[in-house]
């Protein structure tokens, strides 16, 4: 079976071999063995230690528990923004008109602004090339709002999740090109590691601080404004469907998009439910449906996804689904329903 479990020191290799594929724009995992080691181990400590919306970042992995084998991550910082400015630009309107002359202009701008301090954001969801297409990459999404559910004093009163932006062929980001070049003289790749690296307030103060119009901008710099990468159109997708909204905000490198809901708006939070755990080797019956399934646990937080029928105390597992849990009979599990295509 499929699972998602916190990260732990023995999963370092996956970090390393997924910070590598997946290139330039994937921020939160940089290619540098020495910061991921650095992130795994704040991770733990994390789930051990933190209890409030702190600047640190929960990691979990997706597991497969015949073969042991791990082939995805996925994150949640708790609060970003408290120990160093959080930048975004916001997409708002200014009108010249003038009466006399009978003109009239509206301008999309980009102003600089910190306006998601504190926000919690979900980050570093990844599959492994291989593995995609097939469920994983939709539990290691939902899996977060599961866990964050049962931990709430942990998390923010929003949450945000920056999507990758639009890259070339080359690796090349066309709104960089055409504004955050011009204050650097520096390739995306680059910057974007510098980010990654924990340089993103060094960037961001040498960035322009004043309204920007875009139609000056190049118009392969305007086209490419709240695009995202089309690898991430997914994890998107994944994110839309849980009541996630885009509220005009963009990265200030790449102007790849920000989405955002408030923790009662997401559906896997707002809808899902404790029940008791009865074990039972009877196959489920044909009515049965999808459903996320998580234990109670933080550091020893399991998720998965089974088709399942609960009233409104009690849930039956199966023993294999239990022991995917790590749950025993009279335990609580938290589980909510999925769309039917996604629990097969
Ligand atoms: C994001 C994942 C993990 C998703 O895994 P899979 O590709 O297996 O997903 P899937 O189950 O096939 O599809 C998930 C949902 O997306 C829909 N879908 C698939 N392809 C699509 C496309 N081209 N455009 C729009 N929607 C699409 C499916 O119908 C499904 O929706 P339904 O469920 O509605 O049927 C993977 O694609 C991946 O590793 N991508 C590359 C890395 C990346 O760019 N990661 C995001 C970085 S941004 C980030 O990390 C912040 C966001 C975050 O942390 O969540
Ligand atoms: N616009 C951006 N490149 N933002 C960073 C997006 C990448 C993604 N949120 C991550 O966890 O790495």
């Amino acid at each position: 079976m499929l699972r998602v479990r916190p990260i732990r020191a023995g999963d370092a290799g996956l970090l390393q071999q997924i910070s590598r594929e997946a290139g330039p724009g994937f921020t939160s995992l940089p290619d540098n063995p020495e910061l991921l080691n650095t992130k795994l181990r704040q991770s733990i400590d994390a789930f051990e230690r933190t209890h409030e919306p702190a600047p640190v970042t929960y990691l979990f992995v997706l597991e497969d528990t015949e073969t042991g084998e791990v082939m995805g991550t996925s994150g949640v910082t708790a609060a970003v923004g408290l120990d160093a400015p959080w930048y975004h630009y916001h997409i708002g309107t200014i009108v010249h008109a003038s009466h006399e002359l009978g003109i009239y202009n509206e301008f999309r701008t980009l102003y600089l602004c910190n306006d998601y301090t504190g926000s919690s954001e979900l980050c570093s969801l990844f599959l492994r090339p291989d593995s995609r297409g097939s469920g994983g990459g939709g539990l290691l999404s939902r899996a977060r709002f599961l866990f964050m559910a049962q931990h709430p004093e942990r998390f923010a009163d929003r949450v945000i999740a920056e999507m990758r932006g639009f890259t070339d062929h080359d690796d090349s980001n066309p709104f960089w090109e055409g504004l955050g070049q011009h204050f650097f003289s520096m390739h995306y790749r680059k910057a974007d590691f510098l980010t990654g690296s924990g340089n993103k307030v060094v960037i961001a103060e040498l960035m322009p601080r004043h309204p920007i119009y875009i139609h000056l901008l190049p118009e392969a710099a305007q086209a490419v404004i709240g695009e995202v990468h089309p690898n991430t159109r997914p994890a998107c997708q994944l994110l839309k469907s849980q009541g996630f909204r885009y509220e005009n905000y963009v990265d200030i490198f790449d102007a790849g998009p920000t989405l955002a809901a408030r923790p009662e708006e997401i559906h896997a939070i707002a809808r899902s439910r404790c029940v008791e755990v009865v074990i039972d080797s009877t196959p489920p019956p044909a009515s049965a449906r999808p459903f996320l399934i998580s234990n109670t646990q933080c550091e020893h937080f399991r998720c998965t996804q089974a088709r399942v029928q609960p009233n409104l105390k009690r849930v039956h597992l199966l023993p294999e689904v239990a022991a995917c849990l790590d749950v025993s009979a009279g335990d609580q599990v938290r589980l909510v329903s999925l769309p039917a295509a996604a629990g097969s």
